[in-house]
């Protein structure tokens, strides 16, 4: 059985002679959540579109439940576009409708009796936390309780796919957690599909199980996050977009470090592991099996996506050959960055 939700088959879209859709093609299985990343006039919010059916791709197709985006008859489009939410950046909320008025607005359009109506509504603001704030107007909310609004108005009608658009890029970062966290609680609750853009490899790593990097028009990385943020090897515009978030040597130790060892001098090692290894003392499973002095001197271990996550720089009074078979085996990505004095 295909377990896919989203298929994007060779989609292409140019304007004026340009591509800002190179032949891009990816699945998204259900209970997903892509993250789609890259920088400015990358391509994004051009694929957003076309994945919406707000615009229809030149050549390829994108096939939601079933159904190809790219051939579908426009009257069969209205149908299909209510299977997908929308969350905006800019919540785009209406000033002159309540709350409840806001949430209600797709229901309405669906046709929902007044009964059942009201009854949804309480069940969506209760499920996005705002359920004292049916009455209130907009303009009377924060930007992080606007945009839980946004995201009740989006799954009123039940969509299969929520497509967020920089969903917390106009909020401060503790709001961006809390909106990022009812993100993942939907994704977990709901088993629903999420797929967001973004140009903050922070929320990609928060959140998204699998990620689309795109540059140019062109997808240059496709994959589970852990995947690709643990690999070793990557375009310069990938690394470039992960060094934001991984973690750097302190100026003054990398000022100290020199590329070949010198006697008594002591390793200095990049590693990243993901899964069941992350959660492993490293550090001290070095002292205590091979007498090595292990310090840890930047990252650390966190999560991707609810994940167990390690990206680390340590310094090693010794990398002997057992040493690196040791670590080669807990770590795919691993790297010796330099060596520095012993009285560091
Ligand atoms: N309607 C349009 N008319 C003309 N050119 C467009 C149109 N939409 C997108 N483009 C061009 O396509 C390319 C990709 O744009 P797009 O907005 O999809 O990128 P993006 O990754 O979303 O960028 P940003 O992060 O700045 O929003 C850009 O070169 C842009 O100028």
């Amino acid at each position: 059985m295909d377990v896919s939700l989203v298929q994007v088959r060779n989609v292409s879209r140019g304007f004026g002679g340009q591509l800002a859709l190179d032949d891009i093609s990816f699945t998204v299985a259900r209970g997903e959540i892509l993250g789609v990343i890259g920088r400015s006039g990358a391509g994004k919010s051009s694929l957003l579109r076309c994945l919406g059916a707000l615009d229809r791709p030149d050549t390829g197709h994108i096939v939601i439940e079933g159904h190809d985006l790219t051939t579908l008859p426009q009257s069969r489009l209205v149908g299909l576009r209510r299977r997908i939410g929308f969350v905006f950046q800019h919540f785009n909320l209406l000033g002159s409708r309540t709350v409840a008025g806001n949430i209600s607005l797709p229901l309405e359009i669906a046709g929902m009796p007044r009964a059942q109506r009201r009854e949804r509504i309480a069940e969506l603001l209760s499920l996005v936390g705002l359920s004292d704030h049916g009455h209130k107007w907009p303009a009377q909310l924060s930007g992080g309780q606007k945009q839980r609004v946004g995201i009740a108005r989006a799954l009123a009608n039940a969509p299969a796919l929520l497509l967020c658009d920089e969903a917390t890029s106009a909020l401060d970062p503790e709001t961006t957690t809390s909106i990022l966290d009812l993100l993942a609680r939907i994704n977990r609750e709901l088993g629903l599909t999420i797929i967001m853009i973004t140009h903050e490899m922070d929320v990609i790593r928060r959140i998204a199980t699998h990620l689309v990097i795109l540059d140019h028009g062109r997808m240059i990385e496709n994959g589970r996050t852990l995947d690709i943020l643990g690999a070793d090897t990557h375009s310069p515009v990938t690394q470039a977009l992960l060094s934001e978030t991984q973690p750097r040597l302190p100026p003054a130790i990398r000022a100290k470090l020199v590329e070949t060892p010198v006697p008594g001098a002591h390793a200095v090692i990049r590693l990243r592991m993901g899964g069941m290894a992350a959660d492993q003392p490293v550090l001290s499973t070095l002292g205590r099996r091979f007498g090595v002095d292990a310090i840890m001197l930047a990252g650390g271990t966190s999560e991707i996506a609810g994940q167990p996550f390690a990206d680390m720089i340590v310094c090693l009074s010794d990398y002997s050959a057992e040493i690196q078979d040791f670590l080669h085996g807990l770590a795919p990505s691993l790297k010796v960055l330099g060596y520095v004095p012993a009285d560091l």
